[in-house]
């Protein structure tokens, strides 16, 4: 049996990860902009909202089920910011080199010690666009910001997110690692698990 699944993000580097952790389960994993599906307005307060509203959408115009990511870095000096509005933090045009460049100058007179910092991952999967029942999982990953860039790898704010477990910036591990340790490779193995108890098909 095969699942074919949408992906519902515009996002390269979330469709890299989430397609090396699906693909070897036997799940065919496409992406939405092999539907044309139109980027939705993330009108949420949380990240589940906003991933609900990616994952109707994708599903919809689809029509198979939909898997989306709404995720964010949450930093402690800055009371939880930028949080949902991560992708937007340094408004247009968006930009990870500008998301970060705005990440370094708040927090520029935060000493090391209280840099502390998560990234989050919330996951959602509709059967269908109208799936009353929608599988949701999330998960953390904590870190620091460091004070400079660190590493190519990985996406967004990784060359300044601090992986204290293994002393480098995630942008400096290797993808299976990150994969392995993330917030977003962790709700994923949520969602695994919670599709093992309710499958499918
Ligand atoms: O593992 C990660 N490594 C680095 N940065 C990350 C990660 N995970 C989320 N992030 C950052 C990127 C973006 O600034 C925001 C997600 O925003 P978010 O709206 O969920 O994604 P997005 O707009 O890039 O693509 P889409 O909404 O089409 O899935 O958090
Ligand atoms: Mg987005």
């Amino acid at each position: 049996m095969t699942t074919t699944l949408v992906l519902a993000s515009g996002n390269a580097g979330k469709l890299r990860e989430l397609g090396a952790l699906l693909t070897p389960l036997g799940m065919t994993v496409r992406s939405q902009a092999d539907f044309a599906v139109d980027e939705v307005e993330e009108t949420g307060l949380t990240f589940v909202e906003n991933a609900l509203l990616k994952a109707r959408e994708a599903s919809r115009v689809s029509g198979l089920p939909a898997l989306a990511d709404d995720s964010g870095l949450a930093v402690d000096a800055l009371q939880g910011r930028p949080g949902i509005y991560s992708a937007r933090f340094a408004g247009q045009p968006r930009s990870d080199a500008r998301n970060n460049a705005r990440l370094l100058e708040a927090l520029s007179d935060v000493p090391a010690g209280q840099r502390t910092a998560r990234y989050w991952c919330v996951l959602v999967l509709l059967r269908h666009a109208e799936d009353p029942v929608p599988l949701i999982v999330q998960a953390c990953w904590e870190g620091a910001i460091l004070t400079a860039s660190r590493g190519e790898g990985g996406f967004g704010y990784d060359p300044l997110f601090w992986v204290p477990e293994r002393g480098v910036s995630a942008a400096e591990l290797p993808a299976e690692d990150k994969n392995r340790l993330s917030h977003r490779g962790r709700a994923l193995n949520e969602l695994l698990a919670g599709l093992e108890a309710r499958p499918l098909s």
